[in-house]
């Protein structure tokens, strides 16, 4: 089925049209590069969609265009169209190719694997797997399936010709997101986007078609499989100076970072990110999301005390930190207590990509669905057998880079395994040293970035600039820890109440030399085992 390009597929919709004409935004829309045009009436006689179809036709056959009929095969017959999409109550595959023209394309609407599965089996020419998230275009009778949920679908896939588009809820605004969220484990990404409202409901089809299309080409082309849109140092040395290039970006940049984080920690956070000599603002108002976005180097989103009027802001802060291409890093505290803090962060995964997740073996079994690591509220009950294994492919799936916390810490982005083996016990005893390492991370990822393509080219399709976040996320680690054990060696240090002062006197006061000198990192080769 490569005799058509699903890349940017339109499927129309008159009642959207908001005062426009039909076939003049079906032309923009053409201009604009839409590779692929369904025509979808819901409400018009056999007469009318007829005649829709036939000057639609028309239309797309002068800018060499397919055009798809939704559902009506006898329709699609009489004007001659390139194929039909069939939902799941329509015409079966296998009667719709007996009576449609020898060559034509079919495609069918899927929600689950199981359909998807169906629709292989049946010889589908290509899937619309939707919807995506909510819309308001039509009344969905099914539950959105979420960026998140694509991956399997396309799995199902593999080995197959049949193309799949992702539709529902597409728009300009979260087309990057969707792009780097959807791919399955085995690297099989989306064949195109189908879209309504955003083009059909637009002041401005053509441009907004071209805003969809040059972004699905960017994500296209720079997300190959475990292309981040950051830089990955070639090796363990490399990633040393890189640290100490971030730890001196961090204090001559002082960068915004933005916390949304827990009661808790809120004070310690603020301090320890002001120690390290980056900005931090606390705000947790959807309000000011937007704003916040535009001027915040990092976000930090801190699920610890989560509180119905937080969630929105979360949902918004991430949404717009990836629309400015700014580090968002999640830190799922105690995920596992409770259904509903699962269920939320599954949420805001569909929303927005993160660029580092950080997590204790019993939140980050609880993100990858496995039971192998047990957890207690926010506390870890056990590690995992292979714990390497584990965040590679943690990094993989979730495509961005995992620092699983412990006596050893782990980080991954999905190509490289680095064992970083500081800290002082007493890190564990204090409350939120944790919450506090999120900020360190949100502090170095925000002096990366920023340094990170100064010119602000291609970054078309990115959620960040393309800083070494695996650097950072190394450097913060290290910045913690290494401070750590120089607090419990000070003299004025005789407990966990004058430990932390004194933590954050240190994390204040530390040198890139000292940093160099008592790193203890390792690289480790990984041959991938089924950890997740
Ligand atoms: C590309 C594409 N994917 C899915 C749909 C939805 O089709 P269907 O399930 O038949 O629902 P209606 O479009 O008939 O409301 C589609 N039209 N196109
Ligand atoms: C036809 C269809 N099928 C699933 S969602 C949807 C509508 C998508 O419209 P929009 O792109 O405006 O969200």
């Amino acid at each position: 089925m490569d005799r058509i390009d699903l890349s940017l597929y339109l499927v129309t919709d008159r009642s959207l049209l908001a005062g426009k004409d039909f076939l003049e935004t079906l032309e923009q829309a053409l201009l604009g590069g839409v590779t692929v045009v369904q025509i979808r009436e819901k409400t018009s006689d056999t007469a009318e969609f007829l005649q829709l179809a036939q000057e639609s036709k028309t239309l797309c056959d002068r800018y060499e265009i397919p055009l798809i009929i939704n559902d009506r095969i006898d329709i699609a017959l009489a004007v001659n169209a390139r194929g039909v999409h069939l939902g799941q109550s329509d015409m079966p595959i296998g009667i719709a190719r007996r009576l449609m023209p020898a060559g034509s394309i079919i495609g069918i609407s899927c929600n689950s694997l199981d359909e998807v599965r169906r629709a292989r089996d049946a010889g589908a020419d290509y899937i619309g797997l939707g919807a995506v998230w909510e819309t308001q275009t039509k009344r969905l009778t099914k539950p959105p399936i979420g960026v998140r949920g694509l991956g399997v679908m396309l799995e199902a896939l593999d080995g197959s010709d049949i193309k799949a588009v992702a539709i529902g809820g597409i728009k300009s605004t979260n087309l990057a997101r969707l792009m780097h969220g959807s791919w399955s484990q085995t690297n099989h990404g989306l064949d195109g986007v189908a879209v309504v409202s955003d083009i059909v409901a637009s002041p401005e089809p053509k441009k907004a078609a071209q805003i969809l299309k040059s972004i699905f080409m960017a994500c296209k082309t720079a997300v190959s499989p475990f292309d981040r849109s950051f830089t990955s140092p070639r090796s363990r040395d490399e990633i040393l100076d890189n640290v100490l290039n971030i730890m001196s970006s961090v204090r001559t940049r002082s960068p915004l970072v933005h916390q949304i984080t827990n009661v808790v920690v809120s004070n310690q956070s603020a301090n320890i990110t002001l120690a390290m000599g980056a900005s931090p603002i606390m705000a947790t108002a959807p309000e000011e999301m937007s704003d916040l976005a535009k001027l915040s180097g990092a976000l930090l989103v801190n699920i610890g005390t989560l509180r119905a009027e937080s969630l929105e802001g979360m949902s918004k802060g991430g949404y717009f930190a990836n629309a400015s291409k700014t580090p968002v890093i999640l830190d799922p505290v105690g995920i596992g207590a409770s259904d509903f803090r699962k269920s939320f962060v599954n949420e805001i995964l569909n929303c927005w990509q993160p660029s580092v997740i950080k997590g204790n073996a019993g939140e980050l079994a609880v993100l990858a669905g496995s039971s192998e690591a047990a957890s207690r509220g926010v506390d870890s009950l056990g590690g995992f057998q292979h714990p390497v294994s584990f965040v590679k492919q943690l990094a993989r799936k979730e495509r961005c880079i995992i620092l699983l916390t412990g006596e050893t810490d782990y980080i991954s982005d999905g190509r490289r395994v680095l064992l970083l083996k500081n800290g002082d016990p007493m890190l564990g005893q204090i409350t939120g040293s944790g919450c506090m390492l999120g900020s360190c991370i949100a502090a170095y990822c925000a002096a990366a970035n920023a340094s990170a393509n100064e010119g602000n080219h291609e970054l078309e399709g990115k959620l960040t600039r393309g800083g070494d976040l695996l650097s950072a996320t190394v450097g913060a680690v290290l910045t913690l820890t290494i401070a750590s054990e120089l607090a419990r060696k000070r003299e004025d240090v005789r407990g966990i109440g004058t430990f932390l002062p004194a933590l954050i006197d240190e994390v204040a006061a530390l040198r890139p030399e000292t940093v160099r000198r008592l790193a203890r990192v390792e690289e480790v080769e990984e041959t991938l085992t089924n950890a997740v």
